[in-house]
């Protein structure tokens, strides 16, 4: 058999960021990949770009020629938008393909679709899987972070392909086979959820200092560099250190100055949040930077409000700038803490039975909230009982959590907002109060619901006798 007709052993279904990313990378791992597009135009442009990796591929022009060009069982990565796309592209392969074909959905999905197209999909006998892949463009070409959720016989045929095309931790893959059908979607969500927090708590530091204590975005950036240098070093605080140092060819600024301050969002941010609500589970500082987000679009309301309300912001002394590092270490904490109890919960729920300190490990290289701060995680992730108390976890936060009283305080009283790092507090304090204020909410329910209350002397039920109501 020709090289041109050998069949190839995975198809990538979308050339655009991601997917191109990743038919590069599997092409120079030795993995010969059929690629197609929906529009084909971008294909020849997309193998003049491959060079040599183009050798390894075998484009197509059509879906037909696209299966058919694939060594059975089948295996079909999308990389496209999900929602409704995909549910078109499924409708369109499905008829194409034969039971123990594998198809995988490796954009940012919703775990609801992911575990309705595997139930849907279950009775052809195709293997659908549902995989979070995290590393931008440059993880996807060089080796991103990989969660897999789907069922175990597929697990056995991309695990030989997924572990060469992943980036690796210390030799490790940073790959897993998180769970069955809406595992990977939802771990990867989650993720996501942490990556907005993250972002958010770095943006409210950067807006301090710019707005607060009138520092270049060179000098930010500065400070971010020397941060990763220390406990907080980790991908956003690099990105972040680069993103302030770059300068606008055009004005001769920095170019974060003339970029408009309207942040978007795809869903994965709000999804994380709606899915902690319905699983009972506190995610306040992702829920704020999704908050932060919708504030942020928000930009005619600004406008005015700046005008009518005033910005009122007054100074805010950035302190020994290690405070601010110190809050920055106490937020991100918090965050990954709120965040692998969310995935605890859904765990449960959905008896997935998620190995936490293994997903945590997997984020170690490759994705977007890589940090040096996932090695206590994971050790906290070992142990049994309450997260937030397992070591080294307490110790840690309280050895960060005074600087972020100082900086949120700084903050609230210079008029400058700080939703996430507020939020993160909120949590810690709320957390270590045994008594907590929630008597009161029940004293009220009871009183106008007849909602019922539990007293702490006496088991049972009981209702207060509250006068005239
Ligand atoms: N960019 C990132 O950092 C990351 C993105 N993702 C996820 O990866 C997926 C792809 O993202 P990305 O590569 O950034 O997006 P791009 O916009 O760069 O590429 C989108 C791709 O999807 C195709 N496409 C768009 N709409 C349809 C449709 N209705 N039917 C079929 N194909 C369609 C496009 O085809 P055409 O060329 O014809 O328009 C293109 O190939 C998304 O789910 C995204 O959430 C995941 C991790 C990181
Ligand atoms: O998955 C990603 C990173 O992990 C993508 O970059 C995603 O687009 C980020 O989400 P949003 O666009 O909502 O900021």
């Amino acid at each position: 058999m020709s090289q041109a007709q050998e069949p190839a052993q995975i198809g990538i279904y979308g050339l655009g960021t991601m997917g191109s990313a990743l038919a590069l990378n599997l092409a120079e791992q030795g993995i010969r990949v059929a690629i197609t597009n929906r529009d084909s135009d971008w294909i020849a442009p997309f193998l003049d770009r491959a060079g040599a990796l183009a050798g390894q591929m075998v484009p197509a022009d059509t879906l037909a020629e696209f299966v058919a060009a694939l060594a059975s069982p089948r295996i079909v990565l999308f990389m496209i938008p999900s929602g409704a796309p995909m549910d078109a592209m499924l409708a369109e392969i499905v008829p194409l393909l034969a039971p123990g074909d594998i198809v995988i959905d490796a954009g940012n999905a919703d775990f609801n679709d992911t575990r309705r197209r595997t139930r849907e999909l279950a009775p052809t006998g195709l293997h659908f899987t549902g995989m979070g892949v995290s590393g931008g463009e440059a993880g996807a070409r060089h080796g991103p972070s990989i969660m897999v959720g789907g069922s175990k016989s597929a697990w056995t045929a991309l695990e030989p392909i997924l572990t060469r095309i992943a980036a690796r931790y210390e030799g490790t893959p940073c790959v897993a086979r998180v769970g069955p059908d809406g595992a990977g979607h939802f771990v990867k969500t989650v993720h996501n959820g942490i990556e907005y927090a993250d972002m958010q708590m770095i943006a409210e530091i950067y807006g301090l200092l710019r707005d607060g204590a009138g520092w270049e975005a060179p000098r930010i950036g500065a400070l971010f560099a020397d941060w990763d240098r220390g406990p907080l070093h980790g991908f956003l605080t690099e990105v972040t250190a680069k993103t302030l140092v770059a300068r606008d060819p055009a004005t001769g600024r920095p170019l974060v100055d003339a970029i408009c301050d309207r942040a978007g969002q795809k869903g994965t941010g709000r999804w994380t949040v709606i899915e902690a609500l319905k699983l009972g589970q506190a995610a306040g500082v992702i829920g704020a930077a999704v908050d932060a987000r919708v504030w942020s679009a928000q930009a005619g309301l600004r406008q005015c409000a700046e005008e009518r309300l005033s910005p009122g912001a007054g100074s805010f002394d950035p302190l020994p700038a290690g405070a601010l590092e110190q809050a920055l270490i106490a937020g991100r904490l918090v965050t990954l803490v709120q965040g692998f109890e969310e995935l605890a919960a859904a765990s449960g729920e959905f008896s997935w039975e998620l190995d936490l300190a293994g997903i945590a490990r997997i984020w170690r290289a490759g994705c977007i909230i890589r940090s040096d701060l996932l090695h206590p995680l994971i050790g906290a992730l070992g142990q049994a009982g309450p997260l937030p108390l397992a070591h080294p976890l307490p110790a840690l936060l309280a050895a960060n959590v005074a600087p972020l009283r100082r900086v949120v305080a700084g903050a609230v009283g210079a008029g400058l907002p700080v939703p996430a790092l507020a939020a993160a507090l909120g949590w810690y304090d709320s957390i270590r109060r045994a008594r907590g204020s929630a008597n009161l909410i029940q004293a009220q329910r009871d009183f106008f619901g007849a909602h019922g209350f539990a007293r702490i002397d006496s088991p049972g039920s009981h209702h207060g006798d509250w006068g005239e109501r």
